[in-house]
């Protein structure tokens, strides 16, 4: 399909970025690979997990199944690449959302709002929009934005600079420990143990953003996985090749969905086209309730805490038009640092120029990838 789309002067990357993109008339979406169908065609294949790395104790503490219940799946041509089919517990993907919603855009972690308004301002983002997430939408004229639905990015850890595409020693606040915890429950269980959680870049789609084309080689580790974790609406997900214009494959990714970017497929460019509009309103006892009915109870010591009603009647309204996904990184390797300052290239942009020109209140700088519109996107 992708060749015999490509128009002048357009790769099959931007072409099928394009394609997934458009509004009208709606993109057909036949092609587009289903991991929650299972081995479904011939691209899916299954792949096997480290069935010992992770006790079913510490699983359930962060809130995922045993890791014999994960259902992981691979794509043909894409050694490295998997996808755990969401391996989260029925009713704890609520927990994740809330710490997405309301912990973890909390200084001292960086967010886009604070690039162009005063920490004063950016203080209390959650505070600031739950009570007019709560209460149902007026439906008269067209409401402000609360700041919730302005976020775009939340970075943890060693912050990612989108200007210089690095991270620095003397940018960094502590990681959150229970997405430490999770993150390396998911890679051990996933065959990569010993993973540290370092950076954590975190992107909120409206129904209207994407991710421009892009590959995450900021690390210096780069035998490290990188995981990517999805909460709320589904997405459309491009993985392509290590050239930028190698013609990519379109896939779901559904909420509770972890991705695992590694060995050949771990400097992979990738996009996200298209948010779907596919949870239905409310979403799911699955997704919303169950923690709260008492089906899963948290075990003592266990990081996934309940959801209060009141949380999640803002949770849930954000989510039914947003997606939420963080990507988590081991920036560095066993023993490895951060080179000397003096002979760090100031940046990599040749490769990733998906991440093209933004503006944010007259400063060049942000998630400048991330767009409205589909003519600034690419
Ligand atoms: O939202 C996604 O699924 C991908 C995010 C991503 O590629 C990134 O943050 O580098
Ligand atoms: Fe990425």
């Amino acid at each position: 399909m992708a060749a015999s789309m490509v128009e002048h002067g357009e790769d099959a990357f931007r072409t099928l970025f394009r394609f997934y993109r458009r509004k009208h008339p709606p993109p057909d979406l036949r092609n587009v690979v289903d991991f929650s169908k299972g081995l479904d065609g011939d691209k899916v294949l299954s792949v096997s997990l480290d069935l010992t790395a992770v006790s079913d104790g510490a699983a359930s503490g962060v809130g995922l199944r045993p890791v014999r219940e994960w259902r992981a799946f691979g794509l043909h041509g894409y050694p490295g690449f998997i996808i755990i089919a969401n391996p989260f517990l029925q009713g704890c993907q609520p927990f994740w959302v809330r710490q997405c919603l309301k912990m973890y855009p909390q200084k001292p972690n960086v967010c886009n709002l604070d690039m162009h308004m005063s920490p004063v301002d950016t203080d209390d983002i959650w505070g600031k929009s739950a009570n007019v997430l709560r209460s149902p939408p007026c439906g008269k004229k067209k409401e402000p934005k609360t700041l919730l639905e302005k976020l775009r990015w939340v970075t943890l850890g060693y912050h990612y600079n989108w200007n210089t595409k690095t991270y620095s020693p003397d940018h960094y606040t502590p990681f959150p420990a229970d997405l430490h915890s999770l993150s390396g429950l998911i890679a051990a269980g996933a065959g990569f143990p010993g993973f540290h959680a370092e950076a954590g870049i975190l992107n909120y789609y409206r129904s209207d953003s994407s991710l421009g084309i892009h590959v995450d080689e900021s690390e210096l580790d780069h035998t490290r996985p990188l995981l990517s974790f999805c909460f709320g609406q589904s997405a459309i997900f491009l993985l392509g090749g290590t050239r930028r214009e190698d013609p990519p494959t379109a896939m779901y990714m559904h909420s509770g969905d972890v991705m695992v970017m590694s060995g050949q497929s771990r400097l992979l460019y990738h996009a996200v086209p298209r948010i779907l509009q596919d949870l239905p309103s409310p979403p799911p006892a699955g997704l919303g309730t169950a923690l709260r009915t008492g089906q899963v109870s948290p075990e003592q010591g266990s990081l996934v805490e309940e959801v209060s009603e009141e949380d999640w009647a803002v949770c849930s309204r954000y989510i039914q038009s947003s997606r939420v996904n963080m990507t988590i990184r081991q920036v560095l390797g066993p023993g490895q640092s951060f080179p000397d300052i003096r002979t760090t290239k100031d940046s990599d942009a040749g490769p990733t120029d998906g991440y093209g020109e933004g503006d944010t209140g007259g400063q060049k700088r942000r998630r400048s990838n991330y767009s409205e519109t589909e003519s600034s996107n690419t």
